[in-house]
């Protein structure tokens, strides 16, 4: 089920360095929304943040809200492993586990919450690997290893884990920059076909794929070296892309600076 993200005045800290500053923004369910800015403006720090990664960083923390269908995922009594589950993570590298079977790779979150029905497992794996556009390559080789496929594959296979465990927001950071242009748009196709059950924020330095798959577009920017990155402006993609309000923002897009 998909849900939708607010994040309210959330301040991202690595020990001492305040690395993002007072971000509020908006994620509606079924949308794609698209991170874009310059490198270290915090797309990641944000990215991480939204499912509790972040903080698995020693000495990282947050302070501010991120609700999830207005349930705050940093409330003291919330287990952050149960919010990983809820909000899965694809990751630029794709990282399958190399010498673990393709099926075993799409059920080990299902495995680990403790599910031994083989039929159940099958199941959840064939659905997976369909919904990951993925099913027909490798159906004949499900007992192959996941380090055997090629990079768009495993990267589909990664998808295909992530959505095993029927997540409700799907978070992707720069999941095509690893992997060639063909690769590359296999994967925009499945962000297309995943938006109509999941919530999906992207990070990307590729605007050309922020403007081709998502819905709504944040610009993050840097006002200089040793300060926190902050949110520039959010808006529908066409928006951004055509007429942004804010100048920083068309400065990027256009490709003067960035
Ligand atoms: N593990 C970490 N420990 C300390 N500082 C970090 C860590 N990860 C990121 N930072 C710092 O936080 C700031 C934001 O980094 P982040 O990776 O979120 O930026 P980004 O916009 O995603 O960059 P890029 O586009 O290059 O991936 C940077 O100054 C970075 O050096």
């Amino acid at each position: 089920m998909a849900k939708r993200i607010d994040v309210k005045d959330l301040n991202l800290f690595y020990g001492k360095f305040h690395a993002v500053n007072s971000v509020t923004l908006s994620v509606p369910p079924r949308n794609v929304t698209a991170f874009i800015g310059p490198s270290g403006c915090g797309k990641s720090t944000v990215l991480r943040s939204l499912n509790r990664m972040h903080e698995v960083i020693p000495g990282a923390r947050a302070e501010g809200e991120v609700l999830l269908d207005g349930e705050d995922i940093y409330a003291s009594a919330v287990d952050p492993v149960s919010v990983r589950r809820t909000i899965g993570m694809v990751f630029q590298r794709p990282n399958p586990f190399p010498t673990m079977s393709i099926r075993d790779n799409v059920v080990a979150g299902l495995k680990l919450a403790g599910t031994r029905d083989k039929k159940k497992l099958d199941e959840v794996a064939e659905r997976a690997l369909r919904g990951a556009n993925l099913w027909a390559e490798v159906k004949d080789r499900l007992g192959k290893p996941g380090g055997g496929l090629s990079g768009g594959q495993q990267q589909r296979l990664c998808i295909a884990r992530a959505i095993a465990v029927q997540p409700d927001v799907l978070l992707m950071d720069e999941p095509c920059s690893a992997l060639d242009p063909i690769s590359t748009l296999a994967i925009e196709d499945l962000i297309t076909e995943l938006k109509k059950d999941y919530t999906i924020v992207i990070v990307t330095h590729n605007m050309q794929q922020a403007a081709r798959v998502s819905d709504q577009t944040a610009f993050f920017n840097l006002l200089g070296v040793g300060q926190p990155g902050q949110l520039i402006e959010i808006d529908d993609t066409e928006k951004i892309f055509s007429n942004p309000s804010q100048k920083a923002t068309e400065d990027y897009i256009s490709g003067r600076f960035g």
